[in-house]
């Protein structure tokens, strides 16, 4: 019977010691991680201009009540980054979906098909709504509305393209073509006289 509540008692501290080494090593882990949060880095700060006056960069350097700095990240949250197929890849299907209705001409059921059939006036200024919508948002800091009016303004670009019969690997080529080149060094090599010769009626 003594034997029995040794062996119990031996069996009890073997377990005790197995579940403090589990605490320590589950603590570690969690030091661990807190200190590889710790290590990311930061956002570089960007400096004030010279011209900001005082009382601002004060109220800059400040720290926000806890309910702001709450609110502040929630703000700058994603909207939804994790929707599966949410990649650059969306806007090639889209204009495939565009481009069918298009075809299908069925304005009862595609807004799209429904918008095309009102021309390319139309079309051209539903995107300059789009556009304008997305400034307001963008200059007001409306973050997340900003997103929403984004992705309006590229389904209407969708639709301006579909419209022009422009693909989009038109589109992606000019942008493969100008990557690494400076949009200054660019600017000044233009010929002058050539936003005429191209047709358009954008100031230079
Ligand atoms: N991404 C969009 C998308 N974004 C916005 N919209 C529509 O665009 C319209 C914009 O509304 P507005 O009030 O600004 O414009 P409006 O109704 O034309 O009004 P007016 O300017 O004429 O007064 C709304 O009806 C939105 O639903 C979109 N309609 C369609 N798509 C995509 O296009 C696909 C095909 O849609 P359908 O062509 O409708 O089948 C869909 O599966 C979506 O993936």
């Amino acid at each position: 019977m003594a034997k029995a509540t040794k062996q119990k008692d031996t069996a009890k501290r073997v377990v005790t010691k197995k579940s403090t080494a589990k605490t320590a090593k589950t603590a570690k882990t969690a030091k661990t991680a807190k200190t590889a949060v710790a290590k990311t880095p930061k956002t570089p700060k960007v400096p004030l201009p010279a011209a900001v006056p005082k009382a601002t960069r004060a109220a800059a350097k400040a720290k926000l009540p806890k309910v702001l700095r709450k609110a502040e990240k929630r703000m700058l949250a994603p909207l939804a980054p994790a929707i599966a197929g949410a990649e650059a890849s969306i806007l090639d299907r889209l204009w495939q979906v565009v481009e069918e209705r298009r075809q299908s001409r069925d304005t009862m059921t595609s807004h799209s098909a429904r918008l095309l059939a009102r021309g390319t006036a139309k079309v051209a200024q539903k995107l300059g709504e789009e556009a304008v919508e997305c400034v307001i948002e963008a200059a007001t800091g409306n973050r997340a509305a900003t997103v929403l009016e984004s992705a309006d303004l590229l389904y209407h670009l969708m639709v301006v393209w579909v419209d022009a019969g422009i693909q989009p690997q038109e589109v992606w080529g000019e942008l493969a073509r100008r990557q690494g080149i400076s949009g200054i060094a660019e600017k000044a090599s233009r010929p002058r006289g050539i936003l005429r010769a191209a047709g358009t009626t954008k100031l230079p």
